[in-house]
């Protein structure tokens, strides 16, 4: 019987951070419409685990595969991919909102004024669009950010560092459900965030880093 590749993996993975082994030996397979949640306590290595996956760190040992291939060989495929938001909503103050999104668009594809001006509208911030983002609160910042995920055409692979931080209530349930429809149209979503998740897809799946602490 054939394997199917899957579209992201972990092989036997450990990561040490100033001479303390934060997890070793970690496995996961990630196929398309798949969602990952990584879960731990404070200072587990959620993000140290999300910096490997986004490629921004290298392990202390064993392997990421994207699509069945090492992660470092692939920085091209994994820029084509990848749509990484990080802690910080990585925004720029002095830019407007849709001067951000423009900027953050370039690094990945190019996205009209009209498809940035409906992300913007998508969440939650009709009429903000041309203010300096110092100017915003810190969920409508986090907003900015993440209306890179409601343009057309985004890449298959999400890798979101606690992207519920600072949003209200409706606001989280509305990224649920976005995150999730993005895994049933075939996208895969990796996450960490304090907060259980009240919509999930049936694809949903929890990786303790509590349980593999080394
Ligand atoms: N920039 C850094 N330089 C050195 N060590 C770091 C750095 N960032 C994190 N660490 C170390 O790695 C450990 C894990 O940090 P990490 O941010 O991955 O944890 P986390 O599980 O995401 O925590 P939290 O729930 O608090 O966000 C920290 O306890 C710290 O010792």
């Amino acid at each position: 019987m054939t394997r199917t590749v899957p579209f992201l993996e972990a092989v036997a993975l450990s990561c040490e951070r100033d001479w303390r082994m934060l997890f070793e030996h970690l496995d996961f397979a990630l196929q398309a419409g798949d969602m990952l949640q990584i879960s731990g306590p404070n200072g587990s290595g959620k993000t140290s685990l999300l910096r490997l996956l986004a490629g921004l760190r290298q392990p202390t040992a064993g392997d990421i595969l994207l699509q069945g291939r090492a992660l470092a060989q692939q920085r091209s495929e994994l820029a084509h991919d990848l749509l990484w938001i990080g802690h910080a909503a990585g925004i720029k103050g002095l830019l407007t909102a849709e001067e951000n999104l423009a900027w953050l668009c370039a690094l990945h594809r190019a996205a009209d004024r009209e498809a940035i001006w409906q992300a913007l509208e998508a969440v939650g911030l009709r009429g903000f669009e041309d203010v300096p983002c110092h100017t915003l609160s810190a969920g409508q910042q986090r907003r900015v950010a993440l209306a890179r995920l409601y343009l057309p055409d985004t890449p298959p692979l999400w890798v979101l560092d606690e992207p519920f931080t600072a949003l209200d209530k409706h606001g989280v349930a509305q990224l649920e459900a976005h995150l999730a429809r993005h895994c049933e149209q075939g996208g895969v979503v990796v996450l960490t965030t304090h907060h259980s998740l009240a919509h999930k897809p049936a694809t949903y799946r929890e990786l303790d880093l509590g349980q593999h602490a080394a």
